[in-house]
C-alpha cells in the first residue's frame, strides 16, 4: 500500500497535502518513529520526537528550510525533520557506527543549520545567525525550537534577554512545552506556566474563543482580539508578560498536535515586524503512542520499554551510575552532611529512587550545570558535603563554577562523573575525553578513577572525607563485576596499587582500562612477555613512588586511559617521569587523539582506538620492538549509509 510517507522526501512535498492527509502522514510518521527506534541496538529519543511530528510538519509547511533556519534545540527531538528533509531512508542507521548521527549535525545535510546535543543552545545560535543575517543585509525567518526543560538553562534566558534588547525581526522562539525534561521538569518558571495545561478556567475559556473565531465570517480579522482576550486570561493566570518583558511579542499557549492551529498562528507570527516572537505550544512527550506517552522518563531514550524481557536471563550487571547511587543512599543514610545535586539528570545518574527515598537530600536544580556547582560551592561553605553528580560532557557547562567557586576557594565538593570515557550511541557531543585534562590543571583538585565498582564506592566514601574538591570519574554502562555489598572505606589519596609483578613492561591504567591492562597481561604472558600492570587510581596526585619504582624496574611505562591525550593521565606520567630524568621510559600513550570522534557502541570504539586488551598488548609488543606505541590519531568511521 502506498503511503504518504513515501511520497515524501523534500519538505516541498508537505506543501500541497489537506490538513485530514496531514493527519494521515502524522499516524505514518509515528509508526515510522516507532519502527525505527526499535529497530537500533541502543534505542533513540523516541518520546520527544513523538511529541513534535505536527510541529516538525507546520514548520517545514510553513518555512523555506534551508533558507530559512531552524535551530533545533538538544536536537534530540530532529528525527521527524531527518525524515522530512531527505534522510527517511537512512533513518535505520541513527545512532548506528557509520550512520546517521541521533542529533542535528552540519555535516549531515543542508538543514541541520546548528548541530547541538547539549541543552539551551538554540536561541543563542539563532540570535548570531540573524544578526548575521543582518549585517549581510539578507532575509530569512530564523526559528528557535527550545523545549521547557532547555528552558530552564542559564544561557537560553541569557540568549532571550539579548535578543529581546537588540529587537531582532524575524527570529521566533517555539517553546515547545510538554512539561518534561526527563524527567517532570524542575523550577518555579516551569510551575507557573503549567498551571495553564491544568487550569480548566482557562482551557474551557480558550476552546470555546477558539470556536468562536472559527465561526465568525471575519475570523480572521478577530483573531487580534481574541488573542487580546486569551492574553488577559492566562495572565490571570500566570504572569505571561514574563515573556513581553524580554521584548519578546507572546503567542500562545497553543495545542501543539493541532496542525490547523499551530499553522494558523505561525502565519500570525510571520507577519510581526520590529521584534522577536516567542509562541508557546503545548505538546505531549510520547503523543500518539499510548505506552510511549504513558511512560515519558522510560521512553525519553532507549528501547527497553520496547522490548520484551527475556525472564530466563541471568540479571544484568548494575550499572556504574547504580553502584554509585546505593553508595550515595548509604552515605546520606550514615552522615548527615552528605547532599546530592543532579542538574536534570535524575534517570542517568541513577540518583531517581535515591531522591524518592531522600527528597530533602537530592536536588534536582533543573538543566542548570553552572548553577549546580556553584550551589554544590554554597552548601559546601556551611558545612554541607555535596556530591555533585554531573556527566562528564555537562560539566563543561560549569566549568567556571569549578574552578572559581569551588577550586580558588579549595571547598569540599565531591564531583561525580558519570559517562566519562567512551559514551556510545550518543557520539560526539558527549563523549566524555577531556575531563581528566581539564580538572588536572586545578590547584587543589583531585583527580580519581575506579578501577572496578567496589573502588567507586570507596573513592566516593574516600571523597566525602577529603577537605576540599575531588572528583571521581567512571564510564557508561556496567564494570567488571566486583562486589557492592562490602562497607565502604577510604583510601589513600595519591596511592595506587600494583596488580601485577612483571619484569619487561609496566602498564598503567586509569580507570576503565585498568580491566582491560590485566587481561592485556595475560595475552602477553602466553608470548613470554612478563608485563606488570598498576592500576594508578589517583591522575592527581600521581603515586610517584609507585611508577617511578615501575619505570626503573621495567623497560618502561604504558598509560592508557579514556581520555584525550593532551593534559591526560599520560601527561601526567610523562611529566613525572621527565621531572626525574626519567622520559624515556615513558613507551606509549594509549588515549584519544586530538579529534572529534563520532557515535559507535563502546567496545567497537574501545577496540578501534587500542583501548581494549587487544589494542594494549599490540602497543606493548610495539614499545618492546622499539617502535612508537601510540592509539589511532585518525577517526576511522565506516560509512553505513
Ligand atoms: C547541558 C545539558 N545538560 C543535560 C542534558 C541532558 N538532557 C538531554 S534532553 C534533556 C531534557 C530536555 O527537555 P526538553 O528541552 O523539555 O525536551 P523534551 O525532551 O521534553 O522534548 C536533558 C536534561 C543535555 N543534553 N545538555
Ligand atoms: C539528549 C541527551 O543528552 C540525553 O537524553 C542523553 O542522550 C542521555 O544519555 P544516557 O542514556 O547516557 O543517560
Ligand atoms: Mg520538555
Amino acid at each position: 500500500m502506498a503511503q504518504l510517507l513515501d511520497r515524501i522526501e523534500t519538505p516541498r512535498d508537505l506543501r500541497g497535502l489537506t490538513y485530514e492527509q496531514l493527519q494521515t502522514l502524522a499516524g505514518e510518521i509515528r509508526e515510522f518513529l516507532v519502527r525505527t527506534v526499535d529497530g537500533i541496538g541502543g534505542g533513540g529519543h523516541l518520546a520527544s520526537n513523538l511529541g513534535v511530528v505536527e510541529l516538525s510538519l507546520a514548520l517545514h509547511r510553513l518555512f523555506d528550510s534551508p533558507k530559512d533556519k531552524i535551530v533545533w534545540d538538544v536536537s534530540h527531538q530532529v528525527y521527524v525533520h531527518k525524515i522530512l528533509t531527505g534522510r527517511k531512508d537512512r533513518m535505520h542507521t541513527i545512532r548506528q557506527f557509520g550512520g546517521l548521527s541521533g542529533f542535528a549535525d552540519r555535516k549531515e545535510s543542508e538543514h541541520d543549520v546548528f548541530g547541538a546535543g547539549h541543552a539551551g543552545t538554540s536561541i543563542s545560535a539563532a540570535v548570531g545567525m540573524a544578526v548575521a543575517r543582518d549585517l549581510k543585509g539578507e532575509d530569512f525567518y530564523t526559528i528557535a525550537v527550545i523545549g521547557d526543560g532547555a528552558m530552564t538553562c542559564g544561557m537560553a534566558l541569557e540568549a532571550m534577554n539579548h535578543a529581546g534588547h537588540l529587537g531582532l525581526h524575524r527570529l521566533i522562539v517555539i517553546l515547545n512545552d510538554n512539561a518534561m525534561s526527563i524527567s517532570p521538569n524542575v523550577g518555579a518558571l516551569s510551575r507557573n506556566v503549567n498551571k495553564l495545561r491544568v487550569d480548566p478556567l482557562y482551557r474551557n475559556a480558550k476552546r470555546e474563543i477558539g470556536e468562536l473565531v472559527e465561526h465568525l465570517p471575519l475570523g480572521r480579522q478577530v483573531w487580534e482580539g481574541a488573542k487580546r482576550v486569551k492574553a488577559s486570561l492566562r495572565d490571570l493566570l500566570v504572569p505571561a508578560s514574563f515573556w513581553e518583558q524580554f521584548g519578546f511579542e507572546y503567542y500562545g499557549p497553543i495545542d501543539g498536535h493541532d496542525i490547523r492551529e499551530l499553522e494558523a498562528t505561525l502565519k500570525a507570527i510571520k507577519k510581526v515586524e520590529g521584534k522577536p516572537v516567542l509562541l508557546h505550544v503545548l505538546t505531549e512527550k510520547g503523543h500518539g503512542v499510548p505506552e510511549a506517552a504513558a511512560d515519558p522518563i522510560k521512553s525519553h531514550s532507549g528501547t527497553y520499554w520496547l522490548k520484551k524481557t527475556d525472564p530466563s536471563a541471568p540479571p544484568p550487571r548494575p550499572t556504574y551510575s547504580q553502584v554509585f547511587a546505593q553508595a550515595v543512599q548509604e552515605l546520606i543514610e550514615s552522615d548527615p552532611r552528605v547532599v546530592a545535586i543532579t542538574a536534570a539528570m535524575l534517570e542517568g545518574t541513577g540518583l531517581a529512587p535515591v531522591h524518592a527515598n531522600h527528597p530533602g537530600r537530592v536536588f534536582d536544580v533543573a538543566i542548570a550545570e553552572q548553577h549546580a556547582v556553584t550551589f554544590a560551592a554554597g552548601l559546601a561553605t556551611q558545612g554541607i558535603r555535596p556530591i555533585a553528580a554531573i556527566y562528564s560532557t555537562f560539566l563543561q557547562r560549569g566549568y567556571d563554577s569549578v574552578v572559581h567557586d569551588v577550586v580558588v576557594q579549595n571547598l569540599p565538593v565531591v564531583f561525580a562523573m558519570d559517562r566519562a570515557g567512551f559514551v556510545g550511541d550518543d557520539g560526539k557531543t558527549h563523549q566524555g575525553f577531556i575531563d581528566i585534562s581539564y580538572m588536572r590543571c586545578l590547584p587543589n583538585m583531585v583527580v580519581s578513577a575506579p578501577k572496578d565498582e567496589r573502588e567507586l564506592r570507596d573513592l566516593l566514601y574516600t571523597g566525602i572525607q577529603h577537605n576540599g574538591p575531588f572528583a571521581v570519574r567512571y564510564p557508561r554502562g556496567s564494570g567488571p563485576g566486583a562486589p557492592t555489598n562490602l562497607p565502604m572505606q577510604a583510601l589513600p589519596i595519591g596511592k595506587g596499587e600494583l596488580l601485577r609483578e612483571g619484569r619487561d613492561i609496566a602498564l598503567v591504567g586509569f580507570g576503565a582500562p585498568v580491566t582491560e591492562c590485566l587481561k592485556a597481561a595475560n595475552l602477553l604472558a602466553a608470548e613470554g612477555i612478563d608485563a606488570a600492570v598498576v592500576n594508578a587510581r589517583f591522575a592527581k596526585p600521581l603515586d610517584e613512588e609507585l611508577l617511578l619504582g615501575v619505570a626503573q624496574s621495567t623497560a618502561g611505562i604504558i598509560t592508557a586511559e579514556e581520555n584525550v591525550r593532551a593534559g591526560g593521565f599520560g601527561d601526567a606520567v610523562l611529566e613525572l617521569l621527565a621531572d626525574h630524568g626519567l622520559a624515556d621510559r615513558y613507551l606509549g600513550a594509549l588515549a584519544m587523539p586530538d579529534a572529534i570522534v563520532d557515535h559507535g557502541p563502546q567496545a567497537t570504539m574501545r577496540h578501534l582506538y587500542r583501548l581494549d586488551a587487544e589494542g594494549i598488548a599490540a602497543a606493548a609488543r610495539e614499545a618492546l620492538a622499539g617502535r612508537g606505541a601510540t592509539s589511532n590519531t585518525a577517526t576511522p568511521t565506516p560509512s553505513l549509509a
